[in-house]
Parts: structure tokens; C-alpha cells; sequence
């Protein structure tokens, strides 16, 4: 086998408050049209670990690498990184405009000026049931499926490597949830989903994260194509530092990177 697309070693999270380790040593790989599904019970660190994978927050230790380099060997590093590794959170953020504002805005960044061919949101919406007025519609006036899937759209459009995606059909019907999970399978995807059918029906490879003690320091189980590894210990990597980011490192909740 070649180098994966995206791969992460060791990805650990060590809470402030009494130490407790929500996750550790998280490895993964992914190749293209890939989907990992990740499930575990509500507050075990899914989206915390999608989080950090997308470099939005500081983790305790570990690496990510996309085509073997390192964010920070990106051209405009940690903002390029992201437009690359895309985090879509389950409910976008309130912005203000409409779905196209946003497109628009986003459009001028440098992070995503540099990319050719960007896609038309209003043209992967009308594949999910969406049409062009909804993109024209003030934020606040759509539905929660009707965010989500602009919001999703709009993601799609500026092609990234690898889609962060939580929840990404929690709030919309089976038919528009089908369209999506198709157009979908065509990305390299680590995928939340608390919906088993959903898992198996997308998932090619699978983690699920467990509940963690203070007293029981490593207590992610490790499940890849349904065998469980129990938990994976530190092999070969050195633990890096925790890592401090910029304030502007901290902006979680969008459907796109916006340095
Ligand atoms: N920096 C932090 N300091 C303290 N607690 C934190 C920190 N980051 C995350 N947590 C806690 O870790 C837990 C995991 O949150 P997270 O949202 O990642 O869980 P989840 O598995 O995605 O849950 P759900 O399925 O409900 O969406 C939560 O209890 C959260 O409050």
C-alpha cells in the first residue's frame, strides 16, 4: 500500500479539569472516497476529535498528515490546512445574509482563492432537494435541514481533501439524508453518525470512542472494519507538546474555514 490521503498518529485529548483523558492515541488512515465512521456515546470526544483533526483546537499530542505533510508544511499553514482538512459542524453557526453571502465571502479568503474549479452550491443543492431560493433566504428564515444541507453545499464547493463531518444528516428527512450519504461516498469522509444503519451503510472503516475515567487514563477502543483492537497504546511516536494556536485558531462552528 501507498501513503495514505490522510493519516494521524497518536491523537490524544487530556482535559483540563481533573486530567482525564477524553481520548488517546487515536490513529488513523484514510484513502480516497474513504468514509471512517466514528461513533460512541454522547460526550465520549467525537467531535472534540474531529476538531482537533481539523487543527480548530489544541490536543495533547499527535500528528495529522495530508499527502505526508504536516499542516503546518502547507502554504498559508494552519488556514490552508483547514481548507483542506474541512470541519462541518452539525448545526452551522448564525450568520448573517444568506446562504450565498456566505459562499461569496468565503470565495475571497485567501485559504480557498488559490483553489480553480470551485463548484456551484446551488447546483449540489438542487441534487438534495434543495432549490436556488434557498440559497437567497436569509439564514434565519431556513429550516434546520435546509441549513444544514446549504451549509454542506457550500463545504462541497471548495473540494476539500477530507471532510470532518458531524452529523451531517441529523436533521434531514430519509429521502434528502439518501441523496446526501450518495454524494457523500464520493469524498474521503470521517463521519459521525449515531445512526447504526447509516454507519453501516457508509462506513468503510470504524472507531468507536468509549467512556473515559480518571482512573482509567486510556480507554478508547480502537475498531477498525469491525474487528476491535483494544485499546491502541503510543507505538513509535514521540508525543509533541501541547500546541497553543492563535485565537483565530479557535473558530469552531463554521461551515468553512474562514482565514
Ligand atoms: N477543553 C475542554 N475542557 C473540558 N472539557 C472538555 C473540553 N473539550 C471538550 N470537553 C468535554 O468533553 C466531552 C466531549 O464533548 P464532545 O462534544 O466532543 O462529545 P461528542 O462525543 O461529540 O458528543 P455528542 O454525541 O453528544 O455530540 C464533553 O463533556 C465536553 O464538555
Amino acid at each position: 500500500m501507498g501513503r495514505p490521503l490522510f493519516e494521524a498518529h497518536g491523537i490524544s485529548m487530556q482535559l483540563d479539569d481533573n486530567r482525564r483523558w477524553l481520548f488517546k492515541d487515536i490513529d488513523i488512515e484514510l484513502n480516497q472516497r474513504e468514509i471512517l465512521v466514528l461513533q460512541g456515546p454522547s460526550g465520549t470526544g467525537k467531535t472534540t476529535l474531529l476538531k482537533c483533526l481539523a487543527e480548530l483546537i489544541p490536543y495533547t499530542s499527535g500528528y495529522s498528515k495530508l499527502r505526508g505533510k504536516k499542516p503546518v508544511e502547507y502554504e498559508l499553514g494552519i488556514p490552508g490546512w483547514r481548507s483542506r482538512v474541512m470541519y462541518i459542524p452539525q448545526r452551522p453557526t448564525a450568520h448573517p445574509g444568506c446562504p450565498l453571502d456566505l459562499f461569496n465571502i468565503v470565495k475571497k479568503f485567501s485559504s480557498q482563492k488559490v483553489k480553480k474549479d470551485i463548484g456551484d452550491p446551488i447546483q449540489i443543492g438542487m441534487q438534495w432537494n434543495l432549490s436556488e431560493s434557498h440559497f437567497t433566504e436569509k439564514w434565519s428564515n431556513l429550516s434546520g435541514g435546509e441549513m444544514q444541507r446549504c451549509a454542506l453545499a457550500i463545504a462541497i464547493c471548495f473540494k476539500p481533501d477530507v471532510l470532518l463531518l458531524d452529523e451531517p444528516t441529523s436533521a434531514l428527512d430519509p429521502d434528502s439524508a439518501g441523496k446526501v450519504e450518495e454524494s457523500l461516498k464520493k469524498f474521503a469522509c470521517i463521519w459521525i453518525t449515531h445512526d447504526s444503519r447509516q454507519a453501516d451503510r457508509v462506513g468503510t472503516r470504524h472507531i468507536t470512542l468509549s467512556r473515559s475515567h480518571p482512573s482509567t487514563p486510556t480507554d478508547s477502543e480502537y475498531e477498525e472494519n469491525q474487528q476491535v483492537n483494544m485499546p491502541k497504546r503510543r507505538q513509535e511516536q514521540q508525543p509533541q507538546r501541547s500546541r497553543r494556536l492563535s485565537p483565530s485558531a479557535f473558530r469552531g462552528g463554521l461551515p468553512v474555514d474562514i482565514t
